[in-house]
């Protein structure tokens, strides 16, 4: 059998199993998989993988690039570098934050041309569900949006207008009829202007002021609804970065009642609480807010249950500038960055401090993202005939996240500093290597 790479004597991460075996890859795709020991190599290129891990490439399904329109934001040369060093082989591209925002096909286009051109990963787009764009729908997913996003409340910048009820409604009659799915902000915007404005008022403006702002109470009475507006329409839903497990427990409910929905939350929710957003500031700023941390030990729960999805980075950068801005933590962009280090949390707070699987941990960042996108067999699994998208990790090695190893245009985010344990040594996409750790590899 004739190989490009042949991976030998490394440990696979699939859903059921670690198991050690040889990998062989041929024209961007895995045709060998093998008791460690027996694959020849030829003339292909070898790596030596033994005491290493290799795991399905991740699929980050939540990430805001900015491109174009607000490359200076992050850009996606920067983005899809920070994800292939950190494990991460496809990414879903939100609409919003790229200006203009994905919302017709011309600008879906437009966004895919420059995507073509500067990504180092595969990628597909979001289409935004917006008040004026019904009409548009439909181009978008012929063109091959992944989805739709809408926001329930103002997002943070005016060129992608929230979803009022009425949008939420028509929107979802029509995504269902092209049998897409509609990924939801799902905050309250009423409940949030009214928190805000008091909060505002009565002068309590600290870190905690702001998270009690945004509770969980407004996640679950946004979700509610949009719940029982796919009951009406029948549109599949994905709820974007759940931060509590009350939510996540609602989701299993209304998943047990028959509605196609799944959840998605983001390392910074498992690994950062409201302590950590007072001691690290603005950089940890987001939307829904860092919890208290007895939520934070419940959503590691609700994982090891099985009730959480999919874990996306939810990578929203800005300049530092935006960071940096106003008189107090309501006037600074919400927005975290850390696609880099979804996997690395992950191991760290997951695998080595909790015992979460290792089979878990790939089941919520690639199998199950691929299937809820369609995009399994293909990827999200490490199988024979499937593409040979791959991160092979050291999950012993410890590491102190420097700004400088952040490949961000803005080497900004809530983890420099942080202990990590568990380095990425090399990333495959489709066959290609993306990332190497010259340094690490020596060490194991
Ligand atoms: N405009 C944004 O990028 N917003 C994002 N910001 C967060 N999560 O703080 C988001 O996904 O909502
Ligand atoms: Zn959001
Ligand atoms: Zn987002």
């Amino acid at each position: 059998m004739l190989f490009d790479t042949v991976i030998l004597f490394g440990t696979l991460v699939t859903e059921n199993d670690v198991v050690e075996a040889d990998l062989g890859i041929h024209n961007g795709k895995i045709v060998a998989i093998c008791e460690p020991g027996t694959i020849k190599a030829g003339s292909a290129k070898i790596i030596d993988a033994k005491g290493l891990h290799i795991f399905p490439g991740l699929i980050d399904v939540h990430v805001h690039f900015n491109e174009p329109g607000r490359d200076n934001w992050e850009g996606l040369e920067t983005g899809s570098q920070s994800l292939a060093a950190g494990g991460i082989t496809t990414f879903f591209d939100m609409p919003l934050n790229s200006n203009p925002p994905t919302t017709t096909k011309e600008r879906y286009l437009e966004k895919q041309q420059v995507a073509n051109e500067k990504s180092i990963v595969d990628y597909r787009l979001w289409g935004g569900l917006v008040p004026d764009n019904i009409e548009n729908l439909t181009e978008l997913h012929e063109e091959g949006a992944i989805g739709f996003k809408a926001f329930m409340s103002e997002c943070g910048t005016d060129d992608f207008r929230y979803a009022d009820n009425n949008t939420l409604i028509q929107g979802m009659e029509k995504i269902a009829e092209l049998n897409s799915i509609l990924a939801l902000h799902a905050e309250s915007n009423e409940m949030i202007n009214y928190l805000t404005e008091k909060a505002k008022k009565e002068q309590r403006l600290s870190i905690r002021d702001y998270c009690n702002s945004r509770p969980i109470l407004s996640e679950l009475e946004a979700v509610e609804r949009v719940l029982r507006y796919a009951e009406l329409t029948g549109c599949k839903l994905h709820i974007v970065h759940v931060s509590s497990k009350k939510v996540i427990d609602r989701i299993k409910e209304a998943k047990e009642e028959g509605i196609d929905v799944t959840a998605e939350t983001c390392p910074h929710y498992l690994c950062l609480s409201i302590e950590e957003f007072e001691e690290i500031g603005p950089a940890a700023k987001c939307a829904p807010p860092l919890r208290e941390r007895e939520e934070v030990e419940l959503l590691w729960q609700a994982l090891k249950n099985g009730d959480i999805d999919i874990i996306s980075s939810d990578h929203s950068p800005s300049p530092p500038e935006l960071k940096a801005q106003g008189e107090h933590i309501f006037d600074v962009w919400g927005g975290i960055a850390g696609c880099q280090n979804t996997l690395h949390a992950l191991l760290t707070e997951g695998y080595h401090n909790r015992a979460v699987s290792l089979s878990k941990i790939a089941e919520v960042t690639a199998l199950q993202p691929a299937k809820r996108f369609g995009l399994y067999p293909n990827k999200g699994s490490i199988r024979i005939g499937s593409d040979a998208d791959l991160t092979i990790i050291n999950l012993n090695e410890k590491f102190v996240l420097k700004a400088e190893d952040l490949k961000y245009r803005h080497k900004l985010s809530p983890y420099v500093g942080k202990n990590f344990i568990g380095k990425t040594l090399y990333t495959f996409s489709r066959g290609v290597c993306v990332f190497e750790d010259f340094k690490s590899k020596t060490n194991v």
